[in-house]
């Protein structure tokens, strides 16, 4: 099962948080873990081994939405900053969209995410 990782910057520190009180489960279950570029860096220097995609203003959102369409990606965990304004918010629609058209698991917030998780 591929898991994708995304987080706003003043949400990648939730994000590793969130990873590390989930360690057992993600280490238990066959989970593949991407991410967006930075995500992904900072998920690295936590431990974990995951594969990291363009940043997220570069197209990183929109990498991961492909993998949602073509079927390759089962859930995407996104902590979005909802304070913050982003460059790139038609790839942030556009993969959400895409979770909605393809009947993905998207969790937006890590109260959201630890319910998906503890679901798989
Ligand atoms: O911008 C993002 C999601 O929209 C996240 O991208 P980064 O992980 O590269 O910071």
């Amino acid at each position: 099962m591929e898991i994708a990782l995304i987080a706003h910057d003043g949400k990648k520190a939730e994000m590793v948080q969130f990873l590390n009180e989930h360690r057992q489960i993600l280490e238990q279950k066959r989970i593949t873990l991407i991410a967006t570029g930075t995500t992904g860096q900072k998920v690295k220097a936590a431990g974990y081994d995951v594969l990291s995609l363009l940043s997220g203003p570069r197209g990183g959102d929109a990498q991961i939405a492909a993998r949602v369409a073509e079927g390759i990606c089962n859930m995407v965990l996104f902590f979005r900053d909802p304070l913050d304004r982003h460059p790139h918010e038609p790839d942030i629609l556009m993969l959400m969209r895409l979770c909605d058209v393809h009947n993905v698991p998207l969790a937006t917030n890590p109260a959201s995410a630890a319910l998906l998780i503890k679901a798989i």
